[in-house]
């Protein structure tokens, strides 16, 4: 995967535009997340593809080079497996029983999003990637190369996260912190880019399946434990998140349940 994902980005722009994103999708080579010509972009190629299950797919998969399809095909299998592993771990840990974790999650949606951070003369002027937390449940993140970027905000401080060999890093999304009615907080993150070197790196996501509802898991809920997220349907949600634009935690703050009234 991280071969594969360095050669598609290494491509000559006119090969990677063959896949270009048609506005008004959201798979495909090109940002996202842009709303307005005034907004200022962010640093970065995306190349963004639904990829299970299979009917979620665009012709767009179809349509990449043999090489790169298998290894995202092999690599989509895998990473689903972990998620599910860990989502599970994250649910047993709060009560939350395996069955309903599986019920919304095991047929969810997973999408990648590849990253191309080109070095940037000027760092300070730009952002890699806007502060966001994710709207999956769970993100696996593979560092392609070792160039730094991924930061974390943690009691207001942008915190650098340094690539461990071999590792992912794992993260948690909106869909999670609302699964688990707030007991695990989802994370803001952005990247920064370097005035050197380019960095890749490849986010996995794992979010509800699109016909499901998402609100927290009825096994958290109890009278001393009311919810503190509404419900929603998983593909308004995602449409929601889809059509605005990346600001930190801004989205799932819309879900929350703030006045009595709400319920
Ligand atoms: O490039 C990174 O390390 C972060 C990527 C990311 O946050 C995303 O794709 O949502
Ligand atoms: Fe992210």
């Amino acid at each position: 995967m991280k071969h594969e994902s360095q050669a598609f980005f290494d491509l000559a722009l006119e090969e990677k535009n063959k896949f270009e994103r048609s506005p008004g999708d959201t798979d495909g080579f090109g940002q996202l997340f842009v709303v307005s010509d005034e907004q200022k972009l962010d640093w970065a190629d995306i190349f963004y593809l639904k990829t299970a299950p299979p009917y979620l797919r665009m012709p767009i998969f179809f349509k990449l080079p043999r090489s790169l399809r298998e290894a995202i095909e092999e690599y989509a299998e895998e990473i689903k497996e972990l998620t599910m592993k860990v989502l599970k771990m994250l649910g047993k840990a709060v009560g939350i029983k395996a069955e309903e974790v599986d019920n919304l999650f095991d047929k969810g949606m997973q999408s990648m999003r590849m990253n191309y951070y080109p070095p940037c003369p000027q760092p300070e002027l730009v952002m890699g990637l806007s502060p966001h937390s994710d709207a999956s449940a769970l993100t696996i993140l593979l560092q392609v190369n070792d160039t730094e970027g991924l930061q974390i905000r943690k009691n207001g401080i942008w915190i650098p996260i340094v690539p461990l060999p071999n590792a992912f890093i794992v993260n948690i999304g909106d869909a999670f912190e609302i699964f688990s009615n707030g007991i695990y907080r989802s994370i803001e993150h952005r990247s920064v880019v370097s005035s050197e070197k380019e960095r890749i790196s490849v986010a996995t996501f794992q979010s509800p399946r699109l016909d499901g509802e998402l609100g927290p898991a009825s096994t958290v809920v109890t009278a001393d434990n009311p919810p503190t997220f509404r419900k929603i349907g998983a593909a308004e949600f995602y449409r929601g998140f889809l059509t605005r634009e990346l600001v930190g935690k801004s989205y799932v703050d819309t879900m929350r349940i703030t006045t009595t009234e709400d319920v």
